[in-house]
């Protein structure tokens, strides 16, 4: 059954993170996401690792909105692959239930783990018993949905294998500079009826390097697309990745913007020019900035 997830995501990591000063409200961000929700978001993209619940539950309050009319993703702490950072609960279950204590909320719509750096020495459970724990949240109504973040085809593969339920979601960083965080991860989620959410889906307008040609050509093409259509380069970048199939999840401390993320259903890009931005953002050097395998973002 396709997931009836909102299709612009509110993110309240990047920008907003937290993680050590968790009982520290950000009223910044309260009032960005109370913003957000009376203009029109209705898909808020948390984590255990953001520090960021008691914003996220002020703003649920303050905006008033009913809990029905909101998708709420949360994702599990596994840390990462140097195991020197990871979630205080003794299991993803356990987690959940704190995160929704902390939110005041009875259940998540989407709960992912979020990076597969799961080991019985690092965490006491393997990485097929951590999902186990997510069908057990799933089978509990703590989660209507249950997912990962920044797997691999073989990570993929692992779950797949013992899955009872297979995971709804897969978020990864993806963007026009960086189409497939790790090789063949989109196709192989796709095929395998995964839907891909592509976090940092703006990066090529903060993260480009304009001297670089292929990065110019990159941007004036993504211009030149936002004239023809009446649309800013944000809502050309953020179509482009909807018409790819795929949820992206972004973020902004403005309300202008965030209402820009909302008014992009009024037009479509043709095919060619999606296969155009597609050919050159792959010609443009690769931009990372998550989970880079060789180095740590928790040290
Ligand atoms: N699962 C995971 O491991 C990860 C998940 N995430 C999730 O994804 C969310 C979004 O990630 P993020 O990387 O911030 O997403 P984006 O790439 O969408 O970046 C959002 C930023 O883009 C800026 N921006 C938008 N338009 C422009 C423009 N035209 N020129 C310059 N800057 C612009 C915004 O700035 P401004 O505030 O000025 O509008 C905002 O700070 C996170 O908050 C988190 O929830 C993120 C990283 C990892
Ligand atoms: O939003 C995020 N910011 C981060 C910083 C380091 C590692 C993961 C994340 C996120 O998911």
């Amino acid at each position: 059954m396709a997931l009836a997830i909102p299709q612009i995501g509110f993110g309240t990591g990047t920008t907003w993170y937290k993680y050590g000063r968790e009982s520290e409200i950000d009223q910044t961000l309260v009032d960005a996401l109370v913003s957000a929700l009376q203009v029109g978001i209705t898909h808020l993209d948390g984590a255990e690792c953001y520090g960021t619940a008691l914003e996220t539950r002020d703003a649920i309050k303050k905006a008033n909105i009913p809990r029905e009319k909101l998708w709420i993703t949360e994702k599990y702490y596994a840390g990462d692959s140097s195991h020197k950072s990871k979630s205080k609960a003794a299991n993803p279950l356990a987690a959940l239930k704190e995160i929704l204590r902390l939110e005041e909320l009875e259940y998540v719509d989407l709960y992912l783990l979020h990076s597969p750096y799961i080991t019985k020495e690092t965490h006491g459970f393997t990485l097929e018993e951590a999902w186990g724990y997510l069908e057990e949240a799933q089978s509990l109504g703590l989660a209507k949905n249950i997912g990962v973040s920044n797997f691999t085809v073989a990570d993929l593969e692992k779950i797949l294998k013992v899955a009872k339920v297979k995971p709804q979601v897969n978020q990864i960083e993806y963007n026009a500079f960086l189409q497939d965080q790790t090789p063949g991860v989109v196709e192989f989620s796709q095929k395998n009826g995964i839907l891909i959410e592509a976090y940092s889906p703006l990066a090529p307008l903060y993260k480009g390097d304009k001297s670089i040609k292929e990065v110019k050509e990159f941007l004036d093409y993504v211009y030149e697309l936002g004239k023809k259509y009446g649309k800013s380069d944000t809502q050309v970048l953020l179509k482009w990745v909807l018409q790819k199939g795929i949820i992206p999840i972004t973020t902004s401390t403005k309300t202008e913007r965030v209402k820009e993320f909302l008014k992009i259903d009024d037009f479509q890009l043709e095919p060619s020019e999606v296969e155009k931005i597609t050919t050159l953002g792959a010609k443009a050097p690769v931009v990372r900035q998550y989970w880079v395998p060789e180095y740590s973002k928790f040290d």
